[in-house]
Formats: structure tokens, C-alpha cells, sequence
């Protein structure tokens, strides 16, 4: 039997950890992404918006290890990446911006059961389990398709359960609302709010965080704004406005 997904909103904070980057320098390829970024991430849900090219990607990849800084920290519960290193899997997961680039398994219930064997289940308990959870999704008829013959927002739904049944500590989704439909991005808010783990959101949506706590407004690899979600959406969305009439002008 699976452990819950869902929990109240206090376990979720007694789960949170510590995550800090302090002076760090990233580069991807020749350009310098970020420049002595310091940021503490303690908060259950935080949101990441900014105009393409912000950086807000590279963030998550640096937070799962897919980047290491050229200088400066990265460092989940006081370990720094390397530190970090074999307990990583477990502590912080990503959800990719493009599900082909996460998605390995060319059927779905193989693709979510990998998840499940890295919590050390056997391949079949896994499979069950796997087949276990899209009948409690009521998807129990995607458990043999192909993955070539889901379309883009299935795809990411199937990479949003893979990311649940990995339960990594911390859940790092990039632009997860992109492909999917009204129905669709409903149930990953609902989702996303009842998680029982630390979630950082990248998103261009801004109605899916508005409503947080926290949400930092990357601007060309810097920190532009970061507060409570309603006050830096609407400084966003200024900001996007003024820049438009400029350009009508
Ligand atoms: N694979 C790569 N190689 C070289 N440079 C890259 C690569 N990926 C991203 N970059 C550069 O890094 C910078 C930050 O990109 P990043 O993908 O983090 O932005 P983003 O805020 O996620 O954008 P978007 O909203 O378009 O997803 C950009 O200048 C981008 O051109």
C-alpha cells in the first residue's frame, strides 16, 4: 500500500527543509545565468514567474543538481550539493518543462513504476502499485498505453504522478500548468495544495500563485521582487504593462 500523497497543510510544514544559495554564479553555456544569487527557501509554496530567459529553469536545475555553480552554494538541509549527492533523489525532485526530456519508460505504468522502485519495491509490487495509483486517479486505462500516444498534456500529467510517487521532500515543477487543459490545471492546483511536500512552482500562469505566501520575480537572473504572491504578480503584471504601452508608443 502506497503512503498518502495528501496531507493538512501542518504536516507539510513540518516537512519543509532548509534550502539556501548563497553567492551563487551559474553559467549555461556563454551566457552567466546568475551572479551572486542569495536566496533562503523555506516557505511550503513558492512561486517562480519572470519573462522567458529569467532564469527561473535554471533555479530548479540547480536545486536537483542537473547545474552545478561555477562559484558560491547550494545547499538542502545544511548540505551542500555534493554533501547531498546520494540522499538528493529523496530530497528534491523536478518536474520538467518538457515531459520528454523526464519521461524514460516508453509504456506508463513502467514509467511511474520506476518511481516507486526507488523506494526499493520490487518490480512487480511496483507495477502494481503504479496500476494501483492511476485507478485511484481513475486513469486505470492509461496503465498500458503508449507514452508516444498520450498527448503533450497527458504526458505531463503522467510525469506529474511519476513525481508523487517518487515523494521527494521537495517538488520542483517547471511551468507544469503549460500543456495541460482547464480540467487538468485545476486538478494539479488542487493537487499541488493539499501536497504534503515543500513545492516550488515555475509558472507564467499567474493565477496559480497568486495566492501564495511567497513568489520571487526573476528578472534577467536577478531578484526582482519577492513577497506575498498577490503583491509581486501585480507588480509583475505592471511592469509587463508599462513595458507594452513603451513599445506601442
Ligand atoms: N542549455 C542551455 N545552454 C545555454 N544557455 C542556456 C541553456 N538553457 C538556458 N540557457 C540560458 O540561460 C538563461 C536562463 O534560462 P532559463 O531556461 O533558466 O529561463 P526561464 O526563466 O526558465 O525561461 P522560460 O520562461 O522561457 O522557461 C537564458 O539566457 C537562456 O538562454
Amino acid at each position: 500500500m502506497l503512503a498518502p500523497f495528501c496531507t493538512s497543510s501542518n504536516d507539510a510544514a513540518e516537512s519543509l527543509i532548509n534550502i539556501t544559495l548563497t553567492d551563487v554564479v551559474l553559467d549555461r553555456g556563454c551566457t552567466r545565468v546568475f551572479d551572486s544569487l542569495n536566496l533562503t527557501l523555506n516557505e511550503p509554496r513558492i512561486g517562480l514567474i519572470g519573462d522567458n530567459g529569467a532564469g527561473k529553469t535554471s533555479l530548479l536545475r540547480l536545486l536537483c543538481g542537473l547545474e552545478v555553480p561555477q562559484a558560491g552554494n547550494v545547499c538542502l538541509t545544511g548540505l551542500n550539493l555534493d554533501e547531498a549527492a546520494p540522499a538528493r533523489a529523496s530530497l528534491a525532485g523536478l518536474m520538467f518543462q518538457n515531459p520528454d526530456d523526464q519521461i524514460i519508460f516508453p509504456v506508463v505504468v513502467e514509467e511511474i513504476a520506476l518511481s516507486l522502485r526507488a523506494h526499493g519495491m520490487k518490480k512487480p509490487q511496483a507495477l502494481q502499485a503504479a496500476r494501483d495509483l492511476l485507478a485511484e486517479r481513475g486513469l486505470a486505462n492509461w496503465a498500458d498505453r503508449a507514452i508516444s500516444s498520450l498527448s503533450q498534456g497527458q504526458r505531463q500529467h503522467v510525469c506529474w504522478l511519476a513525481l508523487l510517487a517518487a515523494r521527494p521532500r521537495v517538488l520542483l515543477l517547471d511551468e507544469p500548468f503549460a500543456s495541460l487543459d482547464l480540467p487538468g490545471q485545476a486538478r494539479l492546483a488542487r493537487d499541488i495544495a493539499n501536497a504534503r511536500q515543500q513545492v516550488l512552482v515555475s509558472t507564467h500562469l499567474l493565477s496559480h500563485v497568486r495566492d501564495f505566501a511567497r513568489v520571487i520575480w526573476l528578472d534577467q537572473g536577478r531578484v526582482r521582487a519577492d513577497g506575498p504572491g498577490a503583491e509581486v504578480c501585480a507588480a509583475y503584471e505592471a511592469d509587463v504593462a508599462s513595458r507594452a504601452d513603451a513599445s506601442a508608443d
